[in-house]
């Protein structure tokens, strides 16, 4: 379980939270909703130790830590695929910066970039693909770091429907095939009901949790027609609407 306690990160001229908790299983899906600007990537960056958090404490499976650094795979709305190397050079990061197997790497990465159907565009570069696929190959990266968690900040945003639609139903699947605890930041409401086991909603500045929803007893795949959803769709519009007024 991860577990964040009361945390804090305060900038000079800002506090963008200042006692932050919550839980998320290990091996559940979790979703962050709340307006923009609330804080929720500043809250990734601490989590994934980019950044310190102020006070407060995190656990991760028990054990007190400072941050998820070892433990997480990060994955951002932009693709930062490096623009100067090939597609499968780009999923190989991982592997070469933990100094793994570069013959095992390489087979993973051919498999994984397979199955989210990149096969042949292997030694394409970035600009010559389209921004979904470009976002699968982010994906695959992902993966291949081969971490318990994922930080995914609003992975699919930038992507048309249907290529979105494909892509929730992937990273659904792995995170069940994996078992990975994934958190993801999204601004999309259905997309956190059809897809996390958990959905937090967010205040504004400085953030904390208004309400945590429990989806765990509603099966998956779930159905983005399905009258429950579109219920609690609106009941969350309607919580969030109060917390764009001071924004
Ligand atoms: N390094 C920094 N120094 C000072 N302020 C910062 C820094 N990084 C972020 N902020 C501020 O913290 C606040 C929260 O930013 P953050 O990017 O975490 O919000 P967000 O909820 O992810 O936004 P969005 O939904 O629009 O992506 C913003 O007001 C931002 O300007």
């Amino acid at each position: 379980m991860l577990k964040v306690c009361n945390i804090s990160k305060i900038y000079p001229d800002l506090a963008v939270f200042t006692s932050l908790s919550f839980t998320v299983e290990s091996g559940s899906f979790a979703a962050f909703l709340g307006p923009s600007g609330c804080g929720k990537s500043t809250m990734f960056r601490v989590i994934a130790g980019i950044e310190p958090f102020d006070g407060g404490s995190m656990e991760w499976k028990g054990l007190r830590v400072q941050n998820l650094k070892e433990n997480a795979a990060m994955m951002l709305q932009k693709d930062l695929l490096l623009p100067w190397f090939d597609i499968l050079d780009n999923v190989l990061i991982p592997i070469k910066t933990l100094n793994k197997d570069l013959n095992t790497g390489k087979s993973e990465a051919k498999r994984l970039l397979s199955r989210f159907g990149l096969s042949g565009f292997e030694h394409y570069f970035p600009n010559q693909i389209s921004g979904g696929m470009r976002q699968r190959a982010a994906l695959v990266r992902t993966l291949l770091f081969d971490r318990e968690v994922f930080l995914l900040d609003e992975p699919l945003s930038a992507l048309d429907a249907l290529t979105r639609r494909m892509l929730q139903s992937e990273i659904m699947r792995i995170q069940l095939e994996f078992d990975k605890t994934v958190l993801m930041i999204t601004h999309d409401v259905m997309e956190a009901l059809m897809l996390a086991d958990k959905v937090f909603l967010l205040s504004h500045l400085p953030m904390r949790i208004i309400k945590e929803i429990n989806l765990r007893d509603l099966p998956k795949p779930r159905y983005h027609l399905d009258s429950k959803l579109a219920e609690m769709a609106e009941d969350i519009f309607s919580t969030l609407k109060g917390e764009l007024v001071d924004v």
